[in-house]
């Protein structure tokens, strides 16, 4: 334990901890994601207080998270009634709030519970904390950003620049099943992945890989590998047979995407990152996963997709119909109004 001390001693100096000024909440915290986001998120040296909120089980998590030797401090809410204060003055609200998929689902097949779940605490984004960032996980992703644009639209505090999609998931499966095949480490590797987040929507651009493709994989593993990327969600749902949908690959992929939102928040920026938000990437298409470049506001600019090779190109006309189908889905359920 000595050594491990004089270690982070040392390295404290080569590395001073920042100014904590951040307010991050984590809504949906006791959830398989919640609980190793919320870890992740209270090792951030950006985080200074850490809101833990969930309608079962915080008291134990926050209570848990906050026995971490680092600087954030935590605070544990639980249900409705403590959800203003776990909003109040937020910079950040991540949600992961919201059911998982079972074999034999789609994403999509989340909508009917998920979609009231985002509406309400959107409508409490709104109320408590409207300058926000706010980061969506809850699936289906396609359609629940769209929703929650709707309802801050709606309030007349929506700002495009900090709604965004957590996508990263897909870049970060990419990053590490490409570094299996090319033989590099995954940190050494990246591959953009736009478009949306199910099946044929995830579109990862292998043909502007870094490092590139070896010139020995054929067009069918290529194919291969973006059809493993565009399931890998379904891969972990069937391999936990029941049990739910990844929570620790994307506890670590939120975690990533936090770490960009609170760097660039900082100033550090520019910070490139990808992240499905409103945009006019893609004509007719008013929701898109991009590359962006990420500043103390928010987005400050969406960068263009690059070039597509032929399977590329094809596979994105292909997904624009369905896209575009969930993205309606989505704002219709909030121009509908709660059921009566
Ligand atoms: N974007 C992505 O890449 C990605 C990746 C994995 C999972 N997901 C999605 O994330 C969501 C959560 O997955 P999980 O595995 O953590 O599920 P989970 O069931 O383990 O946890 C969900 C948590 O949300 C809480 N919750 C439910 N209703 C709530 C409300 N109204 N307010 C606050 N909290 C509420 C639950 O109490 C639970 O703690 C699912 O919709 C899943 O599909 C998205
Ligand atoms: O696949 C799921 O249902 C969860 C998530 O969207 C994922 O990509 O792992």
């Amino acid at each position: 334990m000595a050594a491990l001390n004089r270690i982070q001693k040392i390295a404290s100096h080569l590395d001073p901890p920042k100014p904590f000024k951040f307010k991050v909440a984590l809504l949906g915290a006791a959830g398989g994601i919640g609980q190793p986001l919320s870890m992740l998120l209270k090792m951030s040296p950006y985080i200074s207080e850490l809101s833990l909120y969930d309608v079962a089980n915080t008291p134990g998590v926050a209570a848990d998270v906050s026995h971490m030797s680092t600087a954030a401090r935590v605070k544990g809410y639980l249900g409705p009634d403590q959800l203003p204060a776990a909003l109040a003055g937020s910079n950040l609200v991540i949600i992961p709030a919201g059911v998982p998929r079972k074999p034999g689902m789609t994403r999509d097949d989340l909508f009917n519970i998920n979609a009231g779940i985002v509406r309400t605490l959107a409508e409490a984004i709104a109320a408590h904390c409207p300058n926000a960032w706010v980061a969506i996980i809850s699936n289906p992703v396609n359609s629940t950003v769209p929703i929650a644009a709707e309802v801050l639209q709606r309030a007349g505090v929506l700002n495009p620049a900090r709604l965004f999609g957590v996508t990263t998931l897909d870049v970060v499966r990419a990053e590490a099943f490409l570094g299996e095949i090319v033989g590099a480490d995954p940190r050494d590797v990246s591959v953009p992945v736009v478009g949306g987040h199910a099946g044929i929507t995830i579109l990862p651009l292998l043909s502007q890989a870094r490092p590139p493709l070896p010139a020995s994989v054929t067009a069918e593993q290529r194919k291969a590998l973006m059809t493993r990327i565009q399931d890998a969600g379904t891969e972990v749902v069937q391999a936990k047979a029941g049990a739910g949908s990844a929570t620790l690959s994307m506890a670590y992929a939120a975690a990533r995407f936090a770490d960009s939102c609170l760097r660039a928040m900082s100033g550090e920026g520019p910070v490139t990152e990808y992240a499905y938000v409103r945009s006019s990437a893609v004509q007719g298409l008013p929701y898109f996963s991009s590359p962006l470049r990420l500043g103390r506001s928010g987005v400050e600019e969406v960068l263009p997709l690059g070039p597509m090779d032929a399977l590329e190109s094809e596979n994105f006309e292909a997904m624009k119909a369905e896209l575009l189908g969930s993205i309606k889905k989505g704002e219709e359920f909030v121009a509908r109004g709660p059921a009566k």
